[in-house]
């Protein structure tokens, strides 16, 4: 296995840590479970208790830029910190922001998400395809020139993705093999630049075994999918050191107290470990 650049970052993360990504989805009906206000100091209140409670212990965090967003200015502002506070913590940020457009406008996205000089930068970002692979390219370029990583929606964990996504392309693969296999190009040099999204929720009839990069799948927990559901729907279709299976709601309902968010990382990534080494 490749040990350079956004490789060896997210190899010693998940070595380190285990193969999970604890999401960070600060809904309102948790920030309510929570005893907090659906207001900007109740979401920042929300994100730092995360943000001490999975900080330290997961690989990769992904925040989900939607939930700040709906607070406009205030809530970016808690993010930035958000984002801040779990790369001090050690952890692998995934912003998921799902950004896709035309690559003159991909190029400012790049700029946000992954420039070392803007206060939202991370370690990855979730990208869109529908404009077409090659539109992702300023930010496939940027993340694999700073050792970051971009994660291209390929076969999504809700129901409604089936048509577009299994649809098949003029050369007779499905549009979601298609990313996939776009994504195994760009890898071909041994980065792990890109990774593709996947959920855990169903079989997802792809060849993912040339990907060489992370396989982020979420719907673990809340979407139903559990970890034994990962051995089968992945065991025969990807190289499983690459899996890194997702879970927010299921993690998050655990708090407000740092260690219960803490231990609800650890029991689900030894679930998922257990599961994927059985
Ligand atoms: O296919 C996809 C892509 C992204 N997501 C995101 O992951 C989390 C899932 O949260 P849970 O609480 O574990 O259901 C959420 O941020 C989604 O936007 C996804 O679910 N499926």
């Amino acid at each position: 296995m490749s040990t350079t650049g956004f490789a060896a970052r997210y190899r010693a993360a998940v070595d380190a840590r285990g193969r999970l990504c604890a999401g960070i989805d600060p809904h309102a009906a948790l920030l309510e479970q929570w005893g907090l206000p659906v207001s900007v100091d109740g979401l920042r209140a929300f994100a730092e208790a995360a943000v001490a409670g999975l900080g330290p212990t997961a690989a990769v965090i992904k925040p989900q830029v939607a939930f700040f967003e709906a607070f406009g200015s205030a809530g970016l502002a808690v993010l930035e910190d958000t984002i801040a506070g779990c790369r001090a913590a050690g952890a692998l940020v995934l912003a998921d922001a799902k950004r896709g457009d035309i690559g003159s406008t991909m190029a400012a996205y790049t700029t946000a998400w992954l420039d070392e000089g803007s206060p939202l930068c991370s370690d990855a970002v979730t990208v869109s395809p529908y404009l077409g692979f090659g539109a992702l390219s300023p930010a496939v370029e940027q993340a694999r020139a700073t050792d970051r990583g971009v994660f291209v929606l390929a076969r999504t964990s809700n129901p409604d993705g089936q048509a577009l996504q299994t649809a098949r392309t003029a050369a007779a693969t499905t549009v979601a093999q298609s990313i996939v296999d776009d994504g195994a190009a760009v890898n071909a040099d041994g980065s792990a630049t890109v990774g593709v999204v996947v959920g855990a929720t169903r079989e997802h009839g792809l060849d993912l075994r040339e990907l060489a990069g992370p396989i982020l799948s979420p719907g673990l927990g809340a979407q139903g999918a559990t970890a034994a559901d990962l051995a089968s729907i992945f065991g025969d279709t990807a190289d499983l050191a690459w899996l890194l299976p997702a879970a927010s709601r299921s993690i998050l309902g655990a708090g407000p107290d740092p260690a219960a968010l803490a231990a609800a990382v650890g029991a689900t990534r030894d679930e998922i470990e257990a599961a994927l080494s059985s």
